[in-house]
């Protein structure tokens, strides 16, 4: 296996041709309930060839594979084909604006990363006023997602806007604005395909976070319907008996897998249930899945945001944007560097929807 597993099953990039306008066209709030996502999520159970789900041997393997040491990319050549594979969604704004011309927008934003910058404590990942400002503003001209590994009241207690859609846990906790358009609405649950797996999950947090105990800077983080273990405060001699241990917790519960993030081991159920899934249940909820003059854009950072980057590569319709520093293997057509050029592109895209709207 090569250092570079984790991204082996990776499909060729493919960039969506480039693109357009936004425009104000979104009045399908309050959204109306997509079909049941428990049921789709149940039929897709135990595909384990999605979401880079990894395998036993893998794991110190993929653990290495995110650090920008490791990466296949190292040389500056490869870097400048990189980026022209993956340009800058702010230096090529016009083309993006050219791709959503006449289309509706709909925004979804991954959070850790994209939205705030990683630190080492993932309780301290406070995203920036001005960020706030910036995601409120396009909530105010798109229908706007977060779409986190967090749990949904965590990633809302840092985001705080009452008036965006948010899917935790990967997707698997969604709900709907508290506020729309100055009227209240219920506080409503839209989807949770893996409500069955909450005992497990907390017998395995409870589990996990005694074994991590012995290793310094280790952490489990309760997700509600995953788990993450933190290990970037880790010394790497200790990788190899971290991921043993947690390997050996799971191999009692065949019903969860393990995906990795940036320098995080994540827990899930082995349902076919991800951020794609995710994305594609709001399109359904909003009004606009099948419609030819919708322009999603995902923007994230990490390797679980892949599944969305795959599914608006699939569908031919949107961009996906990949927040990152270092090349790395991706389905998104576009990049920006750091979580400032997010908010710069999201201050532009607004900026471009008023003076055009
Ligand atoms: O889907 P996301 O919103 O990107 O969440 C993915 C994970 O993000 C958090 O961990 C990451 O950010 C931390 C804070 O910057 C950092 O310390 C950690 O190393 C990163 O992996 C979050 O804590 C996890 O629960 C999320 O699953």
């Amino acid at each position: 296996m090569t250092k570079h597993a984790a991204f082996a099953a990776e499909d060729a990039v493919t960039a969506v041709p480039p693109p357009a306008q936004a425009s104000r066209l979104f009045s399908s709030f309050p959204p109306r309930m997509a079909s049941d996502c428990k049921k789709a999520a149940q039929l897709g159970r135990m595909d384990l060839a999605v979401s880079g789900v990894l395998r036993a041997g893998s794991l110190v393997d993929s653990m290495k594979a995110s650090s920008p040491r490791y990466s296949k990319f190292a040389a500056s050549g490869d870097h400048e084909d990189w980026m022209e594979k993956h340009p800058s969604a702010l230096e090529w704004f016009e083309a993006v604006q050219a791709a959503a011309k006449g289309k509706q927008i709909v925004m979804f934003l991954d959070y850790d990363g994209t939205l705030s910058p990683i630190v080492e404590d993932p309780e301290s990942a406070v995203m920036t006023e001005d960020m706030r400002d910036a995601v409120r503003r396009v909530s105010q001209n798109f229908p706007t997602a977060i779409v986190s590994g967090r749990g949904r009241d965590k990633v809302f207690n840092f985001v705080k806007l009452e008036e965006l859609y948010y899917a935790g846990s990967h997707g698997m906790d969604i709900k709907g604005p508290t506020t729309v358009s100055n009227h209240k609405m219920a506080d409503e649950v839209l989807c949770q395909p893996a409500t069955e797996f909450l005992p497990v999950i907390q017998e395995v947090y409870e589990m996990l976070t005694a074994k991590m105990e012995s290793i310094p800077g280790a952490m489990v983080e309760n997700n509600k319907f995953c788990l993450s273990v933190h290990f970037r405060c880790v010394d790497e001699k200790e990788w190899d008996g971290l991921s043993a241990e947690v390997r050996a917790v799971l191999e009692g519960y065949p019903d969860l897998c393990l995906t990795k993030g940036r320098k995080v081991l994540e827990i899930r159920p082995s349902i076919k249930w991800d951020k794609g899934n995710a994305l594609e249940f709001l399109l359904e909820s909003l009004g606009y899945a099948g419609r030819g003059d919708v322009f999603p854009i995902y923007i994230g950072d990490d390797r679980t945001d892949e599944d969305a980057f795959k599914v608006l590569r699939d569908m031919g319709q949107g961009i996906g944007v990949l927040v990152t520093k270092f090349p790395k293997e991706t389905t998104a057509s576009y990049s920006l560097r750091e979580p400032a050029e997010v908010k710069d592109f999201l201050r532009k895209l607004v900026k471009s929807s008023v003076t055009k709207g």
